[in-house]
């Protein structure tokens, strides 16, 4: 048998298994007025690398569908797999062990502890993490996630110091100090003017040159043309309004 017998055929690579997959997820939130759906069947994929951004009007259900892909919330109905794993029912116990494994999270203000500096806020998020790290691994691990953002001349430097763009870059790196897979965003620029948050949609689409995937919920359409897809949410579904490739 000659070489060019045995050598495998040649084709096109099977496609990735996406990060997530949603299939006609539902969610109607049942207050004290009538049951209301916000989301009547949402069909999302996000793959390693893909940067997408969600806008919708105000009350359209962004922030929901957000909690129920970082499974601070569940689904009614449809699908969540995340990579081949159907994580649509998950018990809570499970659910928040996901979270600080696969998810990074960075909301529009910033939640850092005021009282501890800039590196110290980063390494708080790897003390109850999975994998225990010994306290110089998890500084230098605050620092190199600091220099990521460009700001490890601030490691020392107390919230109140800071500027809220620097805060947010904080919050971004206590989001990726423990290689997330995936970032959610949340209005991150809210309370920053147009050219700080610039610079903190940069940062979070920087993320996604090493792999993380990205939904970045935004009201800011300049923001979102830095994404490579653009979703909008509306009457509870998602559709495409831009395909940048
Ligand atoms: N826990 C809750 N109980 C009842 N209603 C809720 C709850 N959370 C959100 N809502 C309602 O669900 C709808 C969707 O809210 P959500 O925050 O997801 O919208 P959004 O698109 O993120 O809005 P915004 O752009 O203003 O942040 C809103 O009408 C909101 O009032």
């Amino acid at each position: 048998m000659t070489a060019a017998q045995i050598t495998p055929e040649v084709g096109p690579a099977p496609p990735a298994t996406p990060l997530i997959r949603l299939t006609g997820v539902t969610k109607t939130l049942r207050g004290q007025q009538q049951p209301r759906a916000i989301l009547d069947g949402v069909d999302l994929t996000l793959h390693s690398g893909e940067s997408i951004a969600v806008l919708g009007r105000s009350g359209s259900g962004k922030s929901t569908l957000l909690s129920l892909i970082g499974l601070f919330d569940r689904a009614d109905g449809g699908q969540y797999l995340l990579g081949d794993r159907d994580i649509t029912r998950l018990p809570e116990r499970k659910a928040a062990a996901l979270r600080s494994s696969e998810f990074g999270f960075v909301f529009q203000r910033f939640f850092l502890l005021k009282h501890l500096t800039a590196a110290q806020n980063v390494a708080m998020a790897m003390v109850n993490g999975q994998g225990w790290l010994p306290r110089r691994k998890r500084k230098a691990r605050a620092m190199a996630a600091l220099d990521q953002m460009g700001i490890a001349h601030l490691a020392k430097h107390k919230p109140p110091r800071l500027s809220g763009g620097e805060q947010q870059r904080v919050a971004i790196a206590r989001a990726l100090v423990r290689d997330p897979k995936i970032l959610l965003a949340d209005e991150p620029t809210g309370a920053l003017d147009t050219e700080t948050g610039n610079v903190v949609v940069e940062a979070l689409r920087a993320a996604t040159d090493r792999g993380c995937g990205l939904i970045l919920v935004t009201h800011d359409h300049d923001h979102a043309a830095k994404m490579q897809r653009i979703l909008h949410l509306d009457h509870g579904t998602l559709s495409p309004m831009e395909v940048r490739r």
